[in-house]
């Protein structure tokens, strides 16, 4: 036992040991620590001041909750947005990259155009260079052409007049017409024995024509004429006109011309004058056509002419009348153009009854088409009338005259243009040309020289009443038809015989004609029938042709004295 208490008693001493160890240590500790401690201490305090200013800002946090969960729902959708916003600028950012690649390819190929048009434009401009000198060339040897040109040119008009003065200033052409199916309808029943031709006059060659007919009762009728020209049936409108050309340079060269068509009715008169016209109307056709009478041809050729020298300065006036029951009608005269008859005209005349002179209106034209396009309107007036002959009979004659003169220039005081330079009558409303007005005798004026004037006559048809079938005021209408047509030959006959009158005022129509027929180049067109039925007229015609062949005049006139002289 007592061992055992040795043994506590030596446990708890080395216990006490242990524990006064262990508390020196912790006392050396405890001093050690101190200033940990104290910092503890303030770490503690400051931890306190930590949280409760975290106890704070939890606090606010709770009071911005409501914001925050009003705004969350936002959040996601605004930064989709800020997503899209980054897409497009990229787009926008790559896009911008294409334009200025594209701007950049674009400036260079410009570029590069650019030098290749200024290396063209550099060749150009040495061409250019020689050519101005090869044109200059040209034109230095044009001049000397041109010159060359008007030198042949003054000897062609020489040649040229001479030649129309050597073939007579009076020319006689004949045209037979085509046998038509009218003509069959007219033959009597001994003439449509098959065994006789249905045609008795024929075109021997150029210059001669055959009337040959033997019908039972008759005499044997077998008579050849001969004329400068004869066309043959189935002559064209264009060979016609050939022959008719040359008059127009003459016209220009300053010879006045007249062209008429004569003839029995039926026999193709209007259709030589003014070619083919419509069941309706009798005008002429207008635009390009293979059967174009002589108007619209002579329309077109005077106007080529005058545009081949322009410095001339040519004008045309064209006058349109017709000649019924022997009294003038001018178809151009406004008040009157839808009637069949204008007013009533004296037919002017150079001669001493100047001062009765109603003049016909002058319309200008400027070009071929205005030429016809006036034809055909005032050709609707024109009378006409169905007789058994001919379905549309013209009834009167017509006169179209076109007056070619010069721009007007001042002449001196006192002087007047002679009858024929102011072309015969003044234009109605003002004075003539030329002369000085009224109230100022020496003042100078502007005077319109008549170069020379064109005159188209497609004549009524002589014809028999018996055969035309007509009576009443159509047989008055053939009468006057008739007789001027007879007063026409005495005029022709008294030249041709050079008689010391000329009885020019036995008819309207030749008064009328009286300056043409006395003194211009005139071509009269005989038109006949094939037919056997009108052998009577078409001998009667012929034989007038024949009379006119020997009109023998001097040299034909022109506008004024000087453009007389071919130049
Ligand atoms: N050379 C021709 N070729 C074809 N047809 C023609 C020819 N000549 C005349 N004709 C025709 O004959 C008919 C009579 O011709 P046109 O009207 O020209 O006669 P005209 O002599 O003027 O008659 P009128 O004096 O009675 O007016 C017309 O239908 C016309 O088309």
């Amino acid at each position: 036992m007592a061992a055992q208490g040795g043994r506590w008693r030596r446990f708890s001493e080395q216990r006490a040991k242990q524990l006064q160890r262990q508390v020196q240590v912790s006392r050396c500790v405890q001093t050690s620590n101190h200033p940990l401690f104290s910092c503890a201490q303030q770490y503690r305090g400051m931890t306190g001041t930590g949280g409760s200013t975290a106890a704070g800002l939890c606090s606010r946090c709770h009071e911005r909750d409501p914001l925050r969960r009003s705004t969350a729902p936002a959040a996601p959708q605004l930064r989709r947005g800020v997503q899209t916003l980054q897409q497009d600028i990229e787009a926008l950012r790559a896009s911008v990259l294409e334009v200025f690649r594209a701007c950049r390819d674009h400036l260079q190929d410009g570029l590069s155009e650019m030098v290749a048009a200024v290396q063209r434009a550099q060749l150009c401009h040495q061409a250019l260079l020689a050519w101005q000198s090869k044109a200059g060339h040209l034109e230095r040897s044009l001049q000397e052409v041109n010159a060359r040109y008007e030198l042949e040119t003054q000897k062609r008009k020489v040649l040229h007049n001479r030649l129309v003065e050597l073939k007579g200033n009076i020319r006689v052409h004949c045209r037979i017409r085509p046998l038509l199916p009218f003509d069959k309808e007219l033959d009597d029943a001994a003439s449509r024995d098959s065994s006789m031709p249905a045609g008795v006059v024929h075109a021997v060659d150029d210059e001669t024509i055959l009337v040959k007919c033997d019908r039972p009762a008759h005499a044997l009728i077998n008579k050849t004429y001969n004329f400068e020209r004869v066309y043959g049936p189935a002559e064209s409108q264009h060979v016609v006109f050939g022959d008719v050309c040359p008059l127009l340079t003459s016209l220009l060269d300053g010879y006045n011309v007249c062209i008429l068509a004569y003839g029995q009715t039926g026999c193709g008169k209007s259709y030589t004058m003014l070619g083919p016209h419509s069941e309706e109307q009798r005008v002429p056709a207008r635009g390009p056509h293979s059967d174009l009478g002589i108007l619209p041809r002579a329309a077109g050729e005077l106007f080529r002419l005058i545009s081949e020298n322009p410095s001339r300065s040519l004008k045309v006036d064209v006058s349109i009348v017709e000649v019924y029951n022997n009294n003038i009608f001018d178809l151009l005269a406004k008040e009157h153009r839808t009637a069949v008859s204008g007013p009533k005209l004296e037919a002017p005349t150079t001669k001493a009854a100047k001062q009765e002179v109603s003049p016909p209106t002058r319309q200008p034209v400027h070009s071929a088409e205005d030429f016809v396009a006036l034809a055909a309107g005032s050709l609707r007036l024109r009378a006409q009338l169905a007789t058994q002959v001919h379905a549309r009979s013209s009834r009167s004659h017509l006169i179209i005259t076109a007056t070619l003169t010069t721009a007007p220039t001042c002449s001196s005081p006192g002087k007047r243009p002679s009858d024929r330079q102011s072309h015969g009558p003044p234009l109605e409303g003002r004075p003539p040309c030329g002369r000085a007005s009224p109230g100022s005798p020496g003042a100078q004026e502007p005077t319109e020289q008549v170069h020379a004037k064109l005159q188209l006559v497609d004549l009524a048809g002589s014809e028999c009443a018996g055969v035309s079938g007509v009576t009443g005021s159509a047989l008055r209408e053939t009468s006057f038809i008739n007789r001027s047509l007879a007063a026409l030959a005495d005029v022709l006959g008294a030249l041709s015989e050079r008689r010391g009158h000329i009885p020019y005022r036995n008819s309207q129509l030749t008064h009328f004609l009286q300056d043409v027929l006395g003194d211009a180049k005139l071509l009269v067109i005989l038109c006949v029938s094939p037919s056997r039925k009108h052998v009577a007229e078409t001998l009667r015609c012929l034989g007038l042709g024949a009379r006119v062949r020997q009109v023998q005049r001097g040299q034909a006139g022109g506008g004024s004295p000087a453009s007389r002289r071919p130049r």
